[in-house]
C-alpha cells in the first residue's frame, strides 16, 4: 500500500530540535525521546501484541507505524523511532529468530563454529528482504505528518554477531567472545559481512525517509580496551563513512547519526572520533567525565537510569533538574541511558517529558535574560 507513497515528498518538518540538538544548533528546549518508547509499558500495545507476536507486528507496515506512533499520540516527545528490532539483520541473512514470552530473542540454530557462516545469506538484497521495514518507514512519515522526526536504527556489527553466535541474550558473552579468541579470521568475516548489510540497510532506511540514525552496540561492555579496539569500533567507524559516503553517490542528504554503545564508558574518546554527530550514554559515567573526554562539539544523548521511572513524581523532576544542570542545554538529547523497562508507568514517562521540556526552557530563558 505504501509502496505508492512518495519517497521524497513528506509533509514539512514542525518540531525540528532533535536535527538541531544532534547538529549543535540552538534550541528553545532540550528535545527528549526515549529509547524503546513504543513497546510493552503502554496498554494499547499489550492489547495489540495480544492478537499478533512481535515479528508479525515488526514485518507488517501498517501495524509497525500505528505501534511506533502510539508514544507520539500520548507523550510529547520530539521524535518517533520505527518500530523495530536489531535482530531483523540476522534473519535477512537467512537465520531464525523467536521471540518467547519470558525469554526474549532466541535462535534454534545459531552459529557454533566458523563453518556455520556457509549457511548465511551473505549476499542477501536488503531491499527485498527488508523491504517491510522501509515501507514502514515511509508510511510512519507520511502519517507523522511532520510533528516529529523519525529516526530510523541498526544494531552494530559486533552486538549482531554475539547474538547470532549467542543464540540469545547472554551475561558473559562467552560464545561469542570465544569466536574473537579463536577464530580471529572468521570472527572477521561474520563482521564485515554483517558491515555490509547493516550500511545497505541505514541506507535504505534513509532514502524511504528517516531522518536520524541510531546505531546500537548494545554489547559493548563485555569487551575489554583491545577487543573493542580490535573487532567493535573499525565497522562502527566505516559505518559512518559508507553510509555517508553511499548517500551522497545517491544524492540523497544525509542525516545526523548516533552511536550508542552500552556500558562502552571505556572507549569513549574513541567513539568521539568516529564521526557520528551524537554519542549516546548509558548512566554509568559522569556527565562532566563523557564531556572532558569527548570535548565541546559533540552532542550527548541519554543518560538517566531506566530505573529513575520508578521513582516518585518529586523525586523524577529532581533527576531531571539535576541531569540538565550537568549536561546543559546545548549539544543535548535528553533519554534514558537503556531501553525503557516493561513494567514503567507510563503517567511517570508523561511527567518526565515535561518536566524536561518545562526545566530546559526556564534555563534557557533565564540565560537569555541574563545576556540581554
Ligand atoms: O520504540 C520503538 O519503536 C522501537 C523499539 C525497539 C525494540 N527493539 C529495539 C528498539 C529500538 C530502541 O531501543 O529504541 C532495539 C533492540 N533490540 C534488542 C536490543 C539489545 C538489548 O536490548 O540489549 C536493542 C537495542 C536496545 C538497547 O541497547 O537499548 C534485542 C532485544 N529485542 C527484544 C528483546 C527482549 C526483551 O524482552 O526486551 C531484546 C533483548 C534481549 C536480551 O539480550 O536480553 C524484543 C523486543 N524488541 C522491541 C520490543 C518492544 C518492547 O520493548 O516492548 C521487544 C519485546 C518484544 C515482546 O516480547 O513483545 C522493540
Amino acid at each position: 500500500m505504501s509502496a505508492q507513497l512518495s519517497t521524497t515528498d513528506f509533509p514539512p518538518l514542525k518540531n525540528d530540535l532533535i536535527i538541531r540538538a544532534a547538529k549543535g544548533e540552538s534550541v528553545d528546549r532540550v528535545p527528549i525521546w526515549i529509547m524503546r518508547q513504543a513497546g510493552r509499558y503502554l496498554p494499547e500495545f499489550r492489547e495489540m501484541r495480544s492478537k499478533q507476536s512481535f515479528f508479525e507486528l515488526v514485518q507488517n507496515p501498517q501495524l509497525a507505524c500505528e505501534v511506533t506512533m502510539m508514544p507520539i499520540n500520548r507523550f510529547d516527545l520530539d521524535a518517533a523511532i520505527i518500530f523495530s528490532d536489531i535482530l531483523v539483520i540476522p534473519q535477512a541473512l537467512g537465520m531464525v529468530v523467536e521471540m518467547l514470552p519470558s525469554k526474549g530473542p532466541s535462535f534454534p540454530s545459531p552459529l557454533i563454529v566458523p563453518a556455520d557462516l556457509a549457511k548465511l545469506n551473505k549476499d542477501c538484497d536488503v531491499k527485498k528482504e527488508l523491504g517491510y521495514v522501509f515501507e514502514a518507514i515511509t508510511l510512519t512519515r507520511h502519517t507523522l505528518q511532520g510533528r516529529v522526526p523519525l529516526i530510523g536504527f541498526s544494531g552494530a556489527p559486533w552486538t549482531l554477531m554475539s547474538y547470532m553466535i549467542e543464540g540469545g541474550g547472554s551475561n558473559t558473552q562467552s560464545k561469542a567472545k570465544a569466536w574473537l579468541y579463536k577464530y580471529p579470521e572468521e570472527s572477521h568475516e561474520l563482521l564485515k559481512i554483517l558491515t555490509n548489510v547493516i550500511i545497505d540497510y541505514l541506507v535504505e532506511q534513509v532514502c524511504a525517509g528517516a531522518q536520524l540514525l541510531q546505531v546500537f552496540e548494545s554489547h559493548a561492555g563485555c569487551l575489554d580496551h583491545t577487543l573493542f579496539v580490535k573487532f567493535a569500533l573499525p565497522y562502527i567507524r566505516v559505518i559512518s563513512k559508507r553510509v555517508r559516503d553511499k548517500l551522497k553517490e545517491r544524492k540523497v542528504a544525509c542525516v545526523p547519526m548516533i552511536i550508542f554503545a552500552k556500558d562502552g564508558h571505556f572507549v569513549l574518546e574513541e567513539l568521539s572520533q568516529s564521526h557520528y554527530e551524537v554519542i549516546g550514554l548509558d548512566w554509568t559515567i559522569k556527565p562532566q567525565q563523557a564531556r572532558r573526554i569527548c570535548g565541546d562539539t559533540l552532542t550527548f544523548q541519554g543518560n538517566l537510569d531506566p530505573c529513575a521511572l520508578y521513582a516518585s513524581k518529586d523525586d523524577l523532576t529532581k533527576m531531571a533538574k539535576d541531569m540538565l544542570s550537568k549536561f546543559g542545554y546545548k549539544n543535548y538529547i535528553a533519554n534514558l541511558g537503556h531501553g525503557i523497562y516493561p513494567d514503567i508507568d507510563p503517567e511517570n514517562v508523561k511527567h518526565l517529558v515535561d518536566q524536561v521540556h518545562k526545566i530546559s526552557q526556564e534555563m534557557i530563558q533565564k540565560d537569555q535574560t541574563t545576556t540581554n
